[in-house]
């Protein structure tokens, strides 16, 4: 039995894009101002600091500020996960102590990347953060960024500890993710990764989601996942397939983070520029990002009803 109270973590997370002032610096009122928009959609939770929030491009101060800002505003509210990954041990560690100290709820990380690391270099940088703090630990696996292919057996060793409770699994089979599961067994935590297959990762053991472009359309995604949990599948295929058309235009902009900022501004929420290197939409995507924010704000309406409708 773990000690952990698994059931704050099963749902939907929205993985938090970054907030930036007009001089793309962190901006801790525009921070608070995302996080708090998220409190009545339905979401479980956040996941802050990760890829879509550009924690890698950021200083560990900023990282740090970003962090304090969410807890503040809907640390109470909301289960809040930090990713604390640095490509050093040592900022990694100070980033896991951090969250600790501003009450986050689990922390979660990536290997380091840049150097081709063995599995036990990987071991090593994870192990250290899991025994600098007293939160909860979820791995990270993103083998298509880090380069880092986590195997079942580095998997086993570091999953067995009491204090893992979950891994994020964004690669793109549902059935490692299935693997991972099915070693780990039921009071282990398995996030889908990729936001396409967010029914497929249910079905196939997933307890829930981190993703970024949950940002633009979470209630979607809430009803996506009561669909799946009242078991109408039928409803839930339809909805997937509609946020993929979605997701699928949003692919193809620039820079996916710049195309769901945008939108985002269309929702009154400014988060600024994605950081280069990541690149910015241009103005030559404003009219067209504004014909999808339509369509998603017409799914939004025409689901919650229907889930509405359902709940009564
Ligand atoms: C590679 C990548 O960025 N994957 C995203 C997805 O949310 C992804 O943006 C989405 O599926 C669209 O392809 C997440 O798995 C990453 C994530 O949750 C994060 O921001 O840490």
């Amino acid at each position: 039995m773990t000690e952990w109270d698994l059931s704050k973590f099963k749902g939907v997370f929205v993985a938090m894009y970054s907030a930036y002032d007009e001089a793309g610096d962190v901006c801790e009122d525009r921070v608070k101002k995302l996080a708090r928009f998220y409190v009545h959609s339905g979401v479980k939770g956040l996941y802050v600091g990760g890829s879509s929030g550009e924690g890698i491009l950021q200083t560990v101060e900023e990282r740090k500020r970003v962090v304090e800002a969410v807890m503040q505003e809907v640390g109470q509210e909301l289960t809040i996960i930090v990713h604390v990954a640095a490509n050093s041990t040592k900022e990694s560690k100070e980033l896991a102590i951090h969250a600790e100290t501003c009450g986050a709820h689990a922390i979660s990380a990536v290997p380091s990347i840049y150097y081709r690391l063995s599995e036990n270099a990987v071991e090593k940088h994870w192990q250290e953060m899991i025994d600098c703090s007293s939160l909860p630990f979820i791995i990270y696996n993103i083998p298509q960024t880090t380069g880092f292919n986590l195997s079942q057996t580095l998997f086993q060793k570091v999953a067995a500890q009491d204090k893992v409770i979950g891994i994020k699994m964004s690669g793109e089979s549902v059935f490692d993710l299935q693997q991972f599961k099915a070693h780990a067994g039921k009071e282990f935590l398995v996030f889908n990764g990729p936001d396409e297959q967010y029914l497929g990762g249910r079905i196939m053991g997933a307890d829930g989601g981190i993703g970024g472009t949950y940002g633009v359309m979470p209630e979607l995604f809430c009803v996506l996942d009561q669909y799946i949990t009242s078991n109408q599948l039928e409803k839930a295929q339809e909805l997937q397939f509609h946020i993929n058309r979605i997701i699928k235009k949003l692919l193809s902009y620039p820079s996916l983070y710049g195309a769901c900022k945008y939108i985002l501004s269309l929702r009154n929420i400014e988060t600024g520029f994605p950081r280069l290197p990541l690149l910015p939409v241009t103005q030559q995507d404003y009219p067209s990002l504004s014909v999808l924010n339509d369509e998603i704000k017409q799914l939004i309406n025409q689901y919650t009803k229907e889930m509405e409708r359902v709940i009564q």
